[in-house]
């Protein structure tokens, strides 16, 4: 039987956490048995989280385990005002870090465009364009420390759609990293898909690792439903997994922890 309760997963480290995920989206991916006719869609991150999975995805695609010739991607969000081809887009990483080295049809990539001249017209129809492709069987993507999943940052409703969103301070500060340590080359919005299209997937997995998302995951897990920590809205969906490293786990009580490892136990060895 299914189980209608979120999941959650306490690897040990990183690594780990990219062989599970990585094995898990194959597995749904081959399970669906896509074909033209009958898409698998899927929800995409960026971040250094999924980097580890995205490594093991392509290595499963090498060795003939996967293919994702017919499965349809819609990343989770996007920087506004940066080009395609900027060395920080979402766009270029996704194609740097994934679809260059697996054999996904260009046609069936869709990521939000942060250029558009109209950015509101752009967001409806990323909406409308899940929509006519069925709907997203399964949004794999990461946490920010601020709790936040895709960009909906704290105090996102529960219920938004895909939408333009101004960053914190806190997100600004921790995506610096990856513009010369300078927070003023930071984007200060981004589109994102929001809580309800998130929500409407017929299934979510989250990854977080490192201690800097401790609070995220305890927010998630033991905290309540809170737009202020808007990874804590998986809780309201029947099909949740959290898959997470030791140091992210570090802010749970004991008692939850032990709990999901017992439930987990046969997954926690697996690989
Ligand atoms: N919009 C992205 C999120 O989708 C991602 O989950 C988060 C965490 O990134 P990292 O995995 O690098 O910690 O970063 C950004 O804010």
């Amino acid at each position: 039987m299914e189980k209608t309760q979120m999941r959650m997963l306490p690897l040990k480290d990183k690594a780990q956490v990219g062989l599970w995920s990585a094995r898990y989206i194959a597995e749904r991916i081959n399970q669906f048995a896509p074909t033209a006719e009958r898409p698998f869609v899927l929800g995409l991150p960026t971040g250094g989280t999924p980097l580890a999975t995205y490594k093991e995805l392509i290595k499963l695609y090498q060795q003939g385990e996967v293919s994702f010739a017919h499965v349809i991607t819609f990343n989770m969000d996007e920087y506004v005002g940066l080009s395609a081809d900027h060395p920080q887009s979402y766009h270029r990483f996704m194609f740097d870090n994934f679809f260059n080295h697996i054999d996904i049809p260009k046609e069936n990539i869709n990521i939000l465009d942060g250029t558009a001249a109209d950015l509101q017209a752009e967001c409806a129809a990323y909406e409308a364009r899940i929509k006519a492709v069925g709907g997203i069987k399964l949004f794999f993507g990461g946490v920010g420390s601020d709790g936040h999943i895709a960009f909906n940052e704290p105090a996102s409703s529960l219920s938004s759609r895909t939408r333009i969103k101004t960053l914190t301070q806190e997100t600004l500060i921790d995506n610096a990293r990856f513009f010369d340590d300078d927070i003023n080359q930071v984007p200060k919005m981004a589109l994102t898909v929001g809580v309800g299209t998130l929500l409407d997937a017929e299934e979510i997995l989250i990854l977080a690792t490192g201690h800097n998302k401790a609070l995220a995951v305890q927010a998630a897990v033991e905290g309540s439903v809170n737009h202020l920590w808007t990874v804590s809205a998986l809780q309201l969906h029947a099909r949740g997994i959290i898959v997470c490293d030791e140091p992210a786990t570090m802010e749970l009580k004991v008692k939850t922890l032990r709990y999901f490892q017992q439930l987990e136990a046969p997954e926690l060895t697996k690989y």
